[in-house]
């Protein structure tokens, strides 16, 4: 045995992990390499701690009390315009970055590509990453200059991602202002904290959440080709939401008015266990509380009048201050536990495909920098003009509901600028975003042309 596999060999031995060269005498000497570079690169004291927590359940308890929003609905029209402006100013200086959040898997959803690669069925047949292109390069011909965009990609989906994008012409990008990287990875624990083999040779390495994203930014050198560009702000986003308003001005324009080093649009839930996270204050400072982790008694809590007392809805819509990025890519975030069925191997080598959950996975969650900022800007809004997830194959929060959702609202557009509603009584118009990201700029012969 060589001298890499003997170091190898005491350090896992020295944390309860030999097993994980248990099987190596029989692999072929390519596979042998692998998994010795595969170990190396595994972070053996950070996973030391994460069984113990793993059983331990939720992190971070805490005291939990409401937050305070500003409603962007009761906004007067002047200082709507004001702030739209000063949006529309930092877009067009070029200091605003658009950042998607690409790297999950869709499994819920039963899609085999990328996310992002996904047709929810409109008139178009146009994929989420066509829809959120379009709207991104109207609102860049609308401020006169590009506004860059990061995608995040994980191991498993990042080269489909790219070639994606290359065979559909980038979807009329310059190529000099996408910019995709990937996300870092973890492996899987079993019960007794054991990293789990995916196969004799290998180590089943899974996406880490989307709260590494700013690591892996740093990491790829995205953050400081951010910095170059002088970017100032970055929007932050799920790429399944079918309605993302990419870098709304307005948005952009209130979250450096009050100049908190995070903005968030919320929205009021749509019932109680509605799978969103619920932004909150955690000892007095700005959190979420994931809708997994949630306690029964903090998701039915009324107040006086009724309400949902905590009844913000995290919509994965931020913005964040570079240097808040600069500052804390590196910050470490607690991992969360989730248990779940995971393929492995037996003491034999042969696969197992579990039936019943058989050990956990560890994700970290981007909302867990919230907290680092003292301040945040919440920002309350209509959730059927700019939230549509895509997350199940049927019933809520499916393409079915998404393509309704989007539809109703270019009816809502087309009816705003004039267009005669018999015409629109039984047929379903989709705006292409490149004549109208936002339901700006329909003129009468523009709504004509659309509905011949
Ligand atoms: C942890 C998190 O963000 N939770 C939020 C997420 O829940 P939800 O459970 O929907 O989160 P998902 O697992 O779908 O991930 C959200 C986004 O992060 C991306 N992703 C996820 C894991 C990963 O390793 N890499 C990666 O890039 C996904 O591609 C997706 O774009 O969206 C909801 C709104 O729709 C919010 O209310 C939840 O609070």
């Amino acid at each position: 045995m060589n001298h890499r596999y003997e170091q190898l060999a005491h350090k896992l031995s020295a944390c309860g992990q030999e097993h994980l060269l248990q099987f190596y005498d029989t692999l072929s000497a390519p596979d042998r390499s692998r998994l010795l570079e595969q170990i190396e690169r595994l972070d053996l004291p950070a996973i030391a701690g994460l069984a113990q927590q793993a059983h331990a359940g939720a992190s971070d308890a805490g005291t939990i009390t409401p937050i305070e929003s500003c409603e962007a609905e009761a906004l007067e029209e002047r200082e709507r315009e004001r702030l739209t402006q000063r949006g529309l100013e930092l877009l067009g200086a070029g200091k605003v970055a658009a950042f998607v959040v690409a790297g999950g898997q869709g499994s819920r959803l039963g899609h085999e590509g990328p996310k992002g690669t996904y047709d929810i069925g409109l008139p178009s047949g146009k994929t989420l990453f066509q829809l959120q292109a379009e709207r991104l390069l109207r609102l860049s011909q609308s401020v006169g200059k590009t506004i860059p965009w990061y995608i995040m990609t994980s191991g498993d989906n990042h080269d489909e991602t790219v070639r994606f994008f290359a065979v559909n012409g980038n979807f009329g990008y310059e190529p000099d202002q996408l910019f995709f990287f990937r996300q870092h990875s973890m492996p899987s624990l079993d019960e007794a904290g054991r990293i789990m083999l995916s196969a004799p040779g290998e180590i089943g390495l899974a996406a880490s959440g989307n709260g590494d994203a700013f690591a892996s930014l740093k990491q790829s050198g995205g953050l400081a080709d951010m910095r170059r560009r002088g970017i100032e702000w970055v929007f932050y986003y799920n790429v399944d939401n079918a309605l993302i308003r990419i870098a709304e001005p307005l948005f952009v324009g209130a979250a450096a008015h009050f100049g908190n080093p995070i903005a968030t649009k919320v929205a009021q839930k749509a019932y109680p266990e509605e799978k969103v996270g619920i932004l909150c204050l955690r000892d007095g400072r700005p959190a979420v509380v994931e809708y997994t982790e949630v306690p029964q008694s903090l998701q039915y809590e009324t107040d006086d009048s009724g309400r949902l007392k905590y009844g913000l809805g995290n919509l994965s819509i931020h913005l964040f201050r570079l240097d808040f990025i600069e500052a804390h890519a590196d910050a470490g975030l607690a991992y969360h536990a989730a248990h779940k069925k995971i393929r492995t191997v037996d003491e034999r080598g042969n696969a197992i495909v579990p039936e019943q959950p058989n050990g956990y996975k560890f994700e970290r969650f981007i909302f867990d920098l919230f907290p680092l900022a003292e301040r945040m800007t919440v920002w309350s809004i209509r959730r059927e003009e700019e939230f549509a997830p895509v997350k199940n194959k049927e019933g809520t929060d499916s393409p079915a509901t998404a393509r309704r959702l989007l539809l109703d609202q270019h009816r809502a557009w087309l009816l705003r600028a004039g267009a005669d509603p018999q015409l629109l009584a039984e047929r379903d118009i989709e705006i292409p975003p490149l004549v109208s990201g936002d339901g700006e700029g329909l003129t009468p012969e523009t709504v004509k042309s659309l509905l011949e």
